[in-house]
């Protein structure tokens, strides 16, 4: 039968339909050892469960899509869902795209339906397994995954705020073949005792350089919003010093129900893995493997095949 995330508006009951999930009955060790083992999730059952958290533009679409294809899992981000749904036509379509553009979080109801939706195509299809992107957002949707489901492993991507709105407006996609490609140049210098980063432009092979496209919510004001919203739901990010005077933000953040961070909720939980990106992927891939104890999984399934 078909896994399914169902709403109950008057209560926080949501279900992923046939499947015995139940808080309680978590496979997690606890207390869970520093980052948690990689391997958490790998079962007989089922394959890994894991979040990846992260503020806009941090690069979770890219880590989390590469690490999909190393373990076999989908990679599901709800801002693809929430793209594929606005390019359909459609009533849903035109009351996205007021949100999505004004930088405001999609309703946790459409954004459940959307995943569950998604969940229930995957399941069909036989996947096992995911790395969720962009979900949860809120206390509320983390409440309702806990419900439903036992995440492994929460991977909270960080980088210097200075870094995010300058990848964000970077974010390039190939229009034909789909991939994501970031034509910023990032160089931050060290100071008070911060690594600096730099980061090497990600630039489209030239076939697709004649076909790249921007998102429409990667302006700078759409941005900032995203990422103020981001910085009252999930995680602090110090962003005080971001200059916010459209209304379209206050707006934003006038609707940002201020709820207990996710990325606490996760710690609490001995959940959260904390990875500062050290710069651009070929210095962080290799690191992101290394702390998820993955750095020789290839290896390791090639020998057993
Ligand atoms: N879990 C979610 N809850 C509410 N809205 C969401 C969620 N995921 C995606 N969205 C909507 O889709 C937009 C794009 O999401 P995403 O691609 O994850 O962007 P980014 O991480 O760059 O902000 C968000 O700004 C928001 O409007």
């Amino acid at each position: 039968m078909a896994r399914v995330l169902r709403v109950a508006r008057s209560s926080s009951l949501f279900s992923f339909g046939s499947r015995s999930y139940s808080a309680e009955a978590s496979h997690v060790s606890s207390p869970p050892p520093p980052f948690l083992g990689a391997r958490r999730g790998f079962t007989k059952e089922r394959n890994v469960q894991w979040v990846f958290l992260g503020c806009p533009g941090v690069g979770k679409g890219t880590y989390a899509s590469r690490l999909s294809s190393l373990l076999g899992v989908p990679h599901i981000a709800t801002g693809d869902l929430v793209r594929d749904a606005l390019a359909s036509s459609g009533p849903l379509s035109q009351q996205l795209s007021e949100i999505v553009n004004q930088g405001k979080l999609v309703s946790d109801e459409i954004i459940v339906n959307l995943l569950s939706k998604r969940l229930e195509a995957g399941e069909a299809k036989g996947e096992s397994g995911f790395i969720l992107d962009g979900f949860p957002r809120t206390m509320r949707q983390a409440e309702i995954l806990g419900d439903v489901t036992d995440i492994d492993l929460v991977v909270n991507l960080k980088l210097p705020e200075e870094v995010l709105v300058d990848k964000c407006l970077g974010r390039r996609t190939c229009n034909q073949c789909g991939k994501g490609f970031n034509i910023a140049h990032i160089n931050l210098k060290g100071e008070n005792g911060k690594p600096g980063i730099s980061m090497d432009p990600l630039l489209p092979p030239p076939q697709c350089m004649s076909k790249l496209i921007t998102r429409a919510d990667d302006t700078e004001e759409v941005v900032k919003a995203r990422l103020r919203i981001y910085n009252e739901t999930v995680g602090p990010l110090s962003l005080l010093s971001l200059p916010f005077s459209c209304e379209a933000m206050l707006d934003a953040l006038n609707d940002c129900v201020q709820s207990q961070p996710l990325e606490e909720y996760y710690r609490s939980k001995g959940k959260l893995m904390e990875f500062d990106l050290p710069g651009g992927i070929p210095e962080s891939w290799p690191r992101l493997l290394e702390a998820l104890r993955l750095d020789d999984y290839e290896e390791k399934q090639s020998a057993a095949a």
